[in-house]
């Protein structure tokens, strides 16, 4: 485990220590009888610095609120803030050049042009965006990931985790105030992914990034400096310094939830509004 999660220190992020912010932010898709409430006044402060992996069953609303503080999904209700910049209510143009110029993205699907070299792809957010990479930045973040001799190879000649290298590299080029990852692991082998989370805690460690991982493995999640936990559209739970065993075990707890929610409500355990800590509050 990395040095850094057993220097986490749980509890609110220090004064100005907030990468990203979301107060009673609600998301509602459909309307009528067929609206889904994929966030329900959800209240988030993502630690700068830090790595926070988010973890819930499926459909309880993680790409949601991953979407909704990356501005990539306009919000129902409620407000969002990137570093001290406000993000609800700005007008698509200037959402684009936010994303662009202050957040990272990380897939699943790695999302590389395969027409280009991993150097192209690398710089290619900030060529479209009339940037120039910082040269001594891009190096660090180039020998950080392993990737200095496989600069000029086409994503088709990478293996799975050298294409999520290139990816996480793209992500970091600009020097981020956030990096969003949703599933990065999710296409890779079990070696490649724990790989590609090495890097991510590196980011974080070394290179002073902040992350925000969307997953379903535990195992993956483990890497974080603290998990939150998404249930129905709300954060229900937190837990700093994660195990993997940890994390699975309150996994399991959803299942008893849904089994319960089956079963009529008669199995024991239940996750209910106000049973998580006012997370990030205040
Ligand atoms: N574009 C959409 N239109 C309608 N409903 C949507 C849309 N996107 C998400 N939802 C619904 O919102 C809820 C939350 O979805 P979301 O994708 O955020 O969950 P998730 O936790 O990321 O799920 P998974 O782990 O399966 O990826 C789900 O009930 C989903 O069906």
């Amino acid at each position: 485990m990395s040095t850094a999660a057993a220097q986490y220190v749980p509890g609110p992020a220090p004064a100005g220590g907030v990468a990203a912010r979301a107060r009673d932010l609600t998301k509602a898709y459909g309307s009528g009888e067929t609206t889904v409430l994929a966030l329900d006044a959800v209240d988030v402060d993502i630690a700068r610095g830090r790595f926070t992996a988010v973890m819930g069953p499926s459909g309880s609303g993680k790409s949601t609120l991953m979407h909704c503080l990356a501005g990539l999904d306009d919000v129902s209700a409620g407000r969002v803030w990137l570093g001290d910049t406000e993000i609800t209510g700005l007008k698509d143009r200037e959402l684009t050049r936010l994303r662009r110029d202050r957040i990272g993205f990380m897939f699943q699907s790695f999302n590389l042009i395969p027409t280009l070299t991993a150097a192209e792809n690398i710089t290619l957010p900030m060529d479209i965006a009339g940037r120039r990479p910082d040269e001594a930045w891009l190096d660090q973040v180039i020998d950080t990931l392993g990737l200095r001799d496989r600069l000029r190879h086409r994503p088709s000649q990478l293996s799975g985790g050298q294409q999520q290298r290139v990816a996480c590299a793209r992500a970091l080029a600009s020097r981020p105030e956030l990096i969003f990852a949703d599933e990065p692991t999710g296409n890779l082998d079990s070696r490649a992914g724990l790989e590609v989370l090495g890097f991510l805690r590196e980011a974080v460690d070394r290179l002073g990034q902040t992350v925000v991982m969307v997953t379903h493995d535990p195992g993956a999640a483990a890497h974080a400096d603290l998990v939150l936990f998404l249930g129905d559209g709300r954060i229900v739970d937190e837990m700093p310094q994660p195990t993997a065993e940890a994390v699975l075990e309150r996994m399991k707890r959803f299942d008893v939830i849904r089994g319960a929610s089956e079963d009529g409500g008669r199995a024991p355990g239940g996750v209910e509004a106000g049973e998580g800590p006012a997370l990030g509050k205040g």
